[in-house]
Parts: structure tokens; sequence; C-alpha cells
């Protein structure tokens, strides 16, 4: 079912690390908007350890008209699996350092109004993935990026600066990896710089990697970047940039509804930004219009 419905409960998953900010006062902005609408609201602040089975219980023990993820796309990766094919529509309050789902779907990235939506919105329903079971709502992907992205998973700086300066070091030596792509549309197999299962659009940097992708279409994309000629990164990056990769002869993309991705060479994957453990054989599926998500009230038409 998809409408407004007034909330009446609600649960706030607050990540304190996420994009490096203090969220004490957040914590009180929440406390008093739910007292100002009457909603009951229960917080649960992330520890880094076992959180998806301590909000999965908190899911069990009581009954949520909404969950808010507060944090970037990890947190409404842990928080949006456990509301899966549940009727308990996922909230974002977007504080992390990238936001993707949440640019994706709209959602403002000022706090204070992203916090409106705990009264104010429309809950409709998205399209998620798995990969051997594990969702991903977001995108995800094996190659270069994840490997960047499992670098700064491990160092200790956070933010896009320091994002960058290790996708600019891992550039420089990367050397694409050969991947067998089976799906119900068509097969690749060969060489590439990076492979993305999307379900959704562009990285929380901006980089759309799949630009005409539908949240809601009961199709995901494989996008393959071909291996190319450093001096062409450049160019590649500013299609990236410009919602145009599509036009690049090094690029590929496959719509389809299931695949089996054969990473012959274990390269490095991650999941809507969490690195995990790389398999060699993956399955891709799709699960239509499985998660319900809280957004904005569309614009009056003029
Ligand atoms: N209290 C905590 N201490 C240390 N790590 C934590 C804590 N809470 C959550 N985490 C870790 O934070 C990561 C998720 O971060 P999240 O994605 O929300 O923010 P981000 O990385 O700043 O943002 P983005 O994904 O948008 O770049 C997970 O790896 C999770 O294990």
């Amino acid at each position: 079912m998809e409408g407004h419905k007034k909330h009446n409960n609600l649960l706030f998953v607050i990540n304190p690390i996420a994009g490096d900010i203090d969220k004490e006062e957040l914590e009180e902005e929440i406390q008093e908007k739910c007292r100002e609408h009457h909603i009951n609201c229960e917080i649960y602040r992330t520890t880094g350890e076992n959180d998806k089975e301590k909000i999965k219980s908190l899911l069990a023990k009581s009954k949520y008209d909404g969950a808010f993820a507060v944090g970037g796309d990890g947190t409404v990766n842990i928080l949006g699996s456990l509301l899966i094919g549940s009727d308990t529509p996922l909230g974002i309050v977007p504080l992390g350092s990238g936001n993707g789902l949440a640019k994706d779907l709209n959602i403002p990235q000022d706090t204070e109004d992203a916090l409106e939506l705990i009264h104010s919105h429309v809950v409709r329903n998205i399209d998620t993935i798995t990969l051997n079971g594990l969702p991903s709502i977001h995108l995800s992907d094996l190659g270069f990026n994840a490997l960047v992205v499992k670098n700064f998973c491990e160092g200790d700086t956070r933010g896009p600066g320091s994002y960058a300066w290790i996708a600019l070091q891992e550039y420089l030596s990367y050397v694409p990896k050969h991947y067998r792509i089976e799906t119900d549309v068509e097969t690749f197999e060969g060489e590439a710089f990076m492979v993305t299962i999307a379900n959704a659009n562009a990285f929380g940097s901006n980089a759309n990697i799949n630009p005409d992708g539908i949240l809601n279409d009961g199709k995901f994309e494989i996008c393959l970047i071909e291996p190319f000629p450093k001096a062409a990164g450049l160019g590649i990056l500013y299609k990236l940039y410009t919602d145009s990769i599509d036009t690049s002869v090094f690029t590929r993309k496959i719509s389809c509804r299931r695949a089996t991705i054969y990473n012959t060479q274990h390269e490095v994957m991650h999941i809507d930004g969490e690195p995990i453990e790389e398999e060699e054989v993956i399955n891709v599926e799709m699960h239509p219009k499985s998660l319900k998500v809280i957004l904005p009230l569309p614009e009056p038409e003029e």
C-alpha cells in the first residue's frame, strides 16, 4: 500500500560516528519534534558491534509505524535490510559522508528538512536486490571502486577528501579483473575496471553510474566500466559527474532481473558502501517493491 499515514511510534537508529558529525543535539531535536507531533519515539545508537541483531530484536518487540536511519548508507543498509518485506517503512535522516540512497530518493540533505518527514510524507515501495542473500538497496560493486571503499573503511580518516586521495593512489596501479556475468538477458565475459550492481543511481560522491536506473521497475542494472587507457580516465570521471556515463565507449550496461557473476580472480566487493568477504560466485536476485520508504510529499502541480 502507498500513501500517507500518521506515525504514532517511531524508531530512530542513530550512527554516532557517521559523517564525523556530533549528534547529541540532534537527539534532543528528534525528541522535541516527536513530542510536538505527539509521536512516541525510541532511539537506538549504533555501536559498530552486532547492531543488526540488536535492532532486529527492537523491531520484534514493538510495532513501529516507521524506522529512521540517521547516518550514512551503511546505517541505511543495516536498518533497511531488516525492514524488507515488512509493513514498517524506512525513513532516512542523511548524516553520512555520502548519503547516496537519500540523494537518489530526493530526501532533503538538510537535517531539519529531513526531520519534517516524520509528520509530512508519502510512503512508496521500492525494489531491493540480494547478492548471495545479502540485501543491497543502493549500489554494490566489484573492482576498482570496491578496493577504494575497502581501503577507505580500513583507514582512520573519513570524508570525501580522503576517499578521493585513496582513489587517486589506487588508480595509478589498478589492473582490471576478469569476470563472467550470466543474466536473464545476455552474458558478458571479459575484463572490467569495475562492475556495479545497481538498484539505484549515484554514489554518495554524486558520481552517477546508472543515470537511467528506476528504483521500482523490477530490474537492476549491471554497469561495467571496461578497461581503458589511463589517459581516458578524466573523460570517464567527467561523464560520471555529468550524468552521461552511458555515452562513454568504455561502458556497457545490462538491465536484468537475475544474474550470476563469476568473480574468477576473487576481486574485492562491497554492498551499499560496506566491504564484504569476496565470493567467487555471486547470485544476484531482484525483489520487486519489497521495501517501503518514507519520502517527501510531491511538489504541488502549478
Ligand atoms: N559507534 C560506532 N563506532 C564505530 N563504528 C560504528 C559505530 N556505529 C556504526 N559504526 C560503523 O559505521 C559504518 C556505517 O557508517 P555510515 O555508512 O552510516 O556512515 P558514513 O560511512 O559516514 O556514510 P556514507 O556511507 O554515506 O559514506 C558501519 O561500518 C558501522 O559498523
